[in-house]
């Protein structure tokens, strides 16, 4: 994988105007979006956890005395939709950013397809598995427009041509509902097309290569202050990417392998996966289907399904 320096010289103007820090978020999540480095050892892979594409063991995260993750543990499976819940700040975007290699746990292990990650994600390693994170905040560059912010990744690391990637990034675009805006800058958009964006940045890929590898994304709460119609179309956008057999709105089969998604919308919940995981006081408290949720015995989960200000948790 070529870093932004080297590739720097094949698209000089689109490095050139994204300012250091943008650069800097641009690695990462171009580490991220497009081949989560990973250095692996523990290559045994128990037989039927075959389809396990994503293991969290007894994870642990701290900042300073702030002990948030106090041994985490859960599987992601091949074709599973996956929603993480639970009461703010206790840690579900912290979660994602490990499962991600942004952040290190500081105790406990990430497996990707069995094999254990030993760092956090760079430049020179792959690890047969994309993982893409979609920010809460869209994490746009502000100084790039709509079609070089989409299709950033492929500017700077693929072969192909700037007409073939412009032709990509309109139908991409296209997927996701919007149509004509490819010139304009993040702050000519809505908070709503500006998670599109980001949507379609996550899920565009350089379809010239030979081997698509097969790709979980991690969206940080995608339909956050959006009126109950675009979350509606968001949902609908999760589902449609996910490889299920049906087409997508591109009329193609899905690409995405498997999604997480961190929520507290109600609709999101019910439309967009099917299985939960509540996590409380740094652990998952209670996991199930989606149907299950409202019907569970769990005081934890009857509280917070219900929004009642009694039962164990406390604000
Ligand atoms: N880099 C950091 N440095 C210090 N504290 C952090 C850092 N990242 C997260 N935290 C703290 O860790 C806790 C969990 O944060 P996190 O964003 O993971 O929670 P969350 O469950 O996603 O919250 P919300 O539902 O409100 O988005 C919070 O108290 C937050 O302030």
């Amino acid at each position: 994988m070529l870093s932004l320096s080297s590739s720097s010289l094949l698209r000089p103007s689109l490095h050139c105007r994204a300012s250091s820090s943008d650069r800097s978020l641009g690695r990462k999540l171009f580490c991220c979006s497009m081949a989560p480095a990973t250095k692996f050892h523990n290559l045994s892979k128990l037989e039927h956890d075959s389809d396990v594409l994503i293991e969290c063991r007894d994870v642990y995260k701290s900042f300073g005395d702030k002990h948030i993750l106090k041994g985490v543990s859960f599987k992601i499976r091949h074709g599973e939709a996956v929603g993480v819940i639970g009461p703010s700040g206790t840690g579900k975007s912290t979660i994602l950013k490990i499962m991600a290699g942004l952040l290190a746990p500081d105790k406990g292990e990430v497996y990707i397809r069995g094999k254990k990650r030993a760092g956090l994600i760079s430049d020179e390693e792959i690890s047969g598995l994309r993982i893409g994170l979609v920010f809460q905040s869209a994490a746009l560059f502000d100084s790039l427009t709509v079609r070089e912010n989409v299709g950033f990744l492929l500017y700077e690391s693929s072969k192909m041509s700037e007409n073939q990637i412009s032709e990509l990034v309109t139908q991409t675009l296209a997927a996701v509902g919007l149509k004509g805006v490819e010139n304009r800058l993040p702050s000519e958009l809505s908070g709503g097309m500006k998670k599109r964006v980001a949507l379609a940045r996550s899920l565009i890929f350089d379809t010239t290569k030979e081997v698509i590898e097969p790709e979980v994304l991690l969206y940080d709460e995608p339909t956050a202050g959006l009126d109950p119609i675009a979350s509606t179309v968001v949902e609908d956008l999760i589902r449609s990417v996910h490889m299920t057999g049906e087409e997508d709105a591109l009329g193609k089969p899905g690409k995405i392998a498997s999604y997480l998604v961190v929520t507290h919308q109600h609709s999101t919940i019910q439309r967009a996966v099917d299985r939960l995981l509540f996590l409380y006081e740094g652990k998952i408290v209670w996991q199930g289907m989606t149907h299950e949720f409202t019907t569970s015995a769990n005081p934890i989960v009857q509280q917070f399904a219900t929004g009642s200000l009694d039962g164990p948790i406390r604000y």
